[in-house]
């Protein structure tokens, strides 16, 4: 499924936050993907039209870019265009909540690309999240993620030390990656925009397809745990492993754990 997204090289609009803007675009180059960012009202519904996927991130929202994202997002769905949506610090305000809401009652989104708390805000679950950090909480994870998805008839695709995808049905499980992923600012919201490609070329498989993100995604970040220990060195790393990890690096990969857990 990744060499598709290499092959076919999707265009991603992008309406995200200011503080990844930058790290999003170029890790969308480093898989191959055509990003464009772009957050004024006026052109939100030229951009959606000539976008393979919509990717949406209310990371650092404001009222122009809330509207945006609504146009933007009816456009995609007129289009056919898949439409992701990370909801960045959905607990910590009632702007946030509202907007996330307001999202999903305009627009036909098709994954929700979270973290533990922001699943557990849209839930409605009892949870303490950290601002855009996934804090703790009793919750059981999988279930709020499946009666979630099957609630609002779409995927959830929750990170974490542990991946989860579902439909609200079927449940993939991805176990790798590092912690080291968490110490730079981002990652999850360039994830949202990398799922959003893998949808783009997938039309007929959006679980997989997110599922297949979420896995070359862990892939490349626990590879690239293996070159750096420190922040910044990782961040440049992780670019260079998302560019640098194909079909064969994956299949490696994943047959050298299955190795491991038989030992
Ligand atoms: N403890 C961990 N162990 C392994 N992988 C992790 C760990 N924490 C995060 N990751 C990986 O890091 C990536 C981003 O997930 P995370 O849950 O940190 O997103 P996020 O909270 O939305 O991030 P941000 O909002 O800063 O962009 C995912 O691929 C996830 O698998
Ligand atoms: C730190 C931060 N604040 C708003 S968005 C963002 C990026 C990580 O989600
Ligand atoms: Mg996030």
């Amino acid at each position: 499924m990744l060499e598709k997204v290499r092959t076919e090289n999707p265009i991603i609009h992008c309406i995200t936050n200011h503080v990844v803007s930058n790290f999003q675009a170029n890790g969308l180059l480093a898989l191959g993907a055509s990003p464009i960012m772009g957050e004024a009202p006026e052109e939100a519904a030229e951009l959606a039209a000539l976008a393979d996927a919509v990717s949406l991130n209310i990371g650092t929202l404001n009222s122009q870019s809330l509207t945006s994202m609504l146009i933007a997002g009816k456009k995609a769905n007129a289009m056919g265009t898949p439409v992701v949506l990370d909801p960045v610090g959905a607990g910590a305000t009632e702007f946030r909540k509202n907007a996330v809401n307001k999202i999903l009652e305009e627009v036909n989104v098709a994954v929700i690309r979270c973290n533990a708390g922001e699943l557990a805000a849209i839930a409605g679950a009892d949870w303490q999240a950290k601002g855009v950090d996934a804090g703790e909480g009793d919750a059981d994870i999988g279930e709020m993620a499946r009666t979630t998805a099957k609630r609002l008839g779409l995927i959830i695709a929750v990170s974490g030390a542990t991946d989860l995808v579902t439909d609200g049905e079927r449940v993939a499980e991805i176990q790798y990656g590092h912690e080291i992923m968490a110490s730079i600012t981002g990652t999850g919201c360039l994830l949202s925009s990398v799922v959003a490609a893998f949808l783009a070329v997938h039309p007929k498989a959006h679980f997989e397809a997110a599922a297949a993100a979420m896995h070359y995604y862990a892939i490349a970040g626990e590879l690239a745990s293996r070159q750096a220990e420190l922040p910044g060195a990782f961040q440049r790393a992780f670019l260079d492993r998302l560019a640098a990890t194909g079909e064969g690096e994956l299949d490696k990969f994943m047959q050298e754990k299955e190795g491991v857990l038989k030992r």
